[in-house]
């Protein structure tokens, strides 16, 4: 076995290498030399075990207890990954303020055009993948009374998927891309994402063959969905021809308003199922368990999984409201919209009702009051939602920094807000510590979170309505009033405030990640933590 690693990251290295001598753009060059020499060193790293092996200086592998390595690591990238993220935003709010902020010396790599994408995508697949593949292991290994199917493929997963973060985030940078919201990344990325994806399934689906526990709990169901969902997903909307195979350019199969429709129905479904699902799975975890509660209601919980399963897929048409797309699409893709609401609101009223009995938590527990007002967050956007795909609203909303607000509404407040609470809930469990370093730290956080949300969304409701109503403006002669400009002029201020609710939004956050080092580095507690069986 050891033999065969080796000759494959031999070969790995050097086709890498012949892609890099003979690629066609910098892109595609530059990460042809990146697989180069991680294929370089991970064989230089096989050899070396292959020596100490021989020698016996192998220390046997722990095989008690879960498989907690990967989502240790998993928990430290979250964290990494968030903080980058959330500084790139914080920069390109700062950009839109003020446009010298796209310097001239950096035109090409680091203006707005080049790191919004690298924005949205260390937050979504960066920040909230890693938390999602480290929460879903956690729960999982938990809830089945079983260790993680496949050994070392969890590890496989978790580092494959850093790789691809770095390929999608350089290639941006250096100017790869298909052009389609969120899912920027060029074919070959595409194609070891799907490498990846398909492993984290089977880790998955082994897992939960392999269970203990006769019953598969509630969590488990809204995981499984996100993961599946989103293999589909990926893979019809990635449909491309590379032009070359030493290239990063590719061809989409489908042309026209088929694209268009495709990609929607790929963009609204990663807000349903990756920002929604996959969440809603966190939380039927974490939240009963930091509140010590059984959850609300079990049936509840049945019904509007299979709800919102069911609904959410229709519903992408809002996305292209007036346009070429027939009407009656965009017909189906609001009724569907407006229906979402009820299944939406079904989970955050699980989720909030299981603290009953436990309110006084709110007032005691920062991790509780997170998850608290991440459901809150998480109720408010998908009322809005819901709002902004009737066709009148929308009229007024599309093109609007009321969309920009919406969708920070969600991702800051409930996305957010949620993994916060699932970090502080995991950093001590998982390092063996007693508590975390500073519950205080964790109120500021709180804080510091709560003030740049509301700053956010206020200020992009202001702006978002205003410039609406200002393109709509007419004379009563029939004529626009305003240009394109003064409404760009008339943002400024609004700009400024959102900008400063990124910089409360980003402290918060480099908060969290002194205190999970303290943590971390702290004196490990007493009382040995021993797994128990099932939770
Ligand atoms: C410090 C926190 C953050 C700041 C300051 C920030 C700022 C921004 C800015 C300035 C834009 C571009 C808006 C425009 O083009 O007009 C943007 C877009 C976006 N951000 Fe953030 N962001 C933050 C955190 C997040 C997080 C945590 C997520 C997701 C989990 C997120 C998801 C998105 C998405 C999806 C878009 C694209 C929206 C669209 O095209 O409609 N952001 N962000
Ligand atoms: C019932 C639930 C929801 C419905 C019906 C809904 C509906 C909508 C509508 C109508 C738009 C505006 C489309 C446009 O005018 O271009 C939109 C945009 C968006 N929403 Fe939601 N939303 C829901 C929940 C959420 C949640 C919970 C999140 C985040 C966690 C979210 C993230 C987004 C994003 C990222 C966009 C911007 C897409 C773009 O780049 O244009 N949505 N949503
Ligand atoms: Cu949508």
């Amino acid at each position: 076995m050891a033999i065969f690693r080796q000759i494959s990251l031999a070969l790995i290295a050097l086709i890498a290498a012949f892609a890099a001598n003979r690629g066609r753009d910098p892109a595609f060059a530059f990460h042809a030399l990146l697989v180069m020499a991680i294929a370089a060193t991970l064989l230089l790293w096989e050899v070396k075990r292959f020596g100490d092996a021989i020698e016996g200086k192998q220390r046997p592998a722990v095989q008690t207890g879960y498989m907690d390595g990967p989502i240790r690591a998993g928990v430290i990238a979250t964290a990494f990954w968030g903080l980058a993220g959330f500084l790139v935003g914080t920069f390109i709010a700062f950009q839109l303020a003020f446009p010298e902020l796209n310097f001239d010396w950096s035109e090409g790599y680091a203006n707005f055009g080049r790191l919004r994408p690298l924005h949205t995508s260390a937050v979504i697949f960066a920040f909230g993948g890693n938390a999602l593949i480290a929460t879903s292991f956690y729960v999982v290994q938990r809830t089945c009374a079983a260790r993680l199917w496949g050994g070392n493929l969890a590890w496989f997963v978790f580092w494959g998927y850093q790789l691809f973060i770095v390929l999608a985030a350089t290639g941006y940078l250096l100017g790869a891309t298909q052009s389609k919201e969120y899912a920027e990344p060029e074919w070959y990325v595409d194609i070891w994402l799907t490498i990846v994806w398909l492993a984290y399934l089977a880790i998955y689906l082994g897992t939960l063959v392999k269970r203990r526990e006769p019953h598969i709990y509630v969590a488990n169901w809204f995981y499984l969905a996100f993961i599946v969902t989103v293999a589909m997903l990926h893979v019809v909307n990635n449909l491309s021809l590379p032009v070359s195979i030493l290239g990063s350019k590719s061809v989409q199969v489908f042309a026209g308003v088929q694209d268009a429709m495709t990609q929607w129905w790929y963009g609204h479904n990663a807000v349903g199922f990756f920002l929604t699902a996959g969440f809603l799975g966190m939380m039927y975890f974490f939240v009963p368990k930091q509140a010590d509660r059984p959850i609300y209601s079990y049936k509840l919980s049945i019904i509007h999984f299979w709800a919102l399963i069911f609904l959410y897929i229709w519903a992408g048409p809002h996305h292209l409201h007036y346009t070429a797309l027939p009407d009656w699409a965009s017909t189906l893709g609001m009724v569907f919209s407006i229906m979402l609401w009820m299944p939406s609101w079904g989970g955050m009223i699980n989720g909030l009702m299981t603290l009953e009995g436990a309110w006084d938590k709110i007032r005691t527990d920062p991790i509780i009051r997170m998850f608290v007002a991440s459901l809150a967050f998480y109720g408010m956007s998908t009322f809005e939602g819901p709002m902004m795909s009737i066709r009148a609203v929308n009229s007024l909303s599309h093109y609007t920094d009321w969309t920009i607000g919406h969708v920070h509404s969600g991702a800051l407040g409930w996305n957010g807000l949620i993994t916060f609470g699932c970090l502080y809930f995991l950093t001590p469990r998982l390092w063996g510590r007693e508590r975390m370093h500073s519950t205080a730290a964790i109120n500021w956080h709180f804080w510091l979170a709560t003030i740049g949300i509301v700053l956010y969304a206020a200020s992009m409701w202001v702006s978002g309505i205003m410039e609406g109503l200002m393109w709509r403006e007419v004379d009563d002669q029939g004529f626009l009033v305003n240009s394109f400009a003064d409404t760009v002029a008339a943002k400024f201020p609004m700009y400024l405030v959102r900008a400063t609710g990124g910089v409360f939004y980003l402290a918060g956050a480099v908060l969290m990640v002194w205190n999970m080092w303290m943590t971390i580095r702290g004196p490990q507690a007493r009382a040995v933590i021993v797994p128990v069986p099932a939770e």
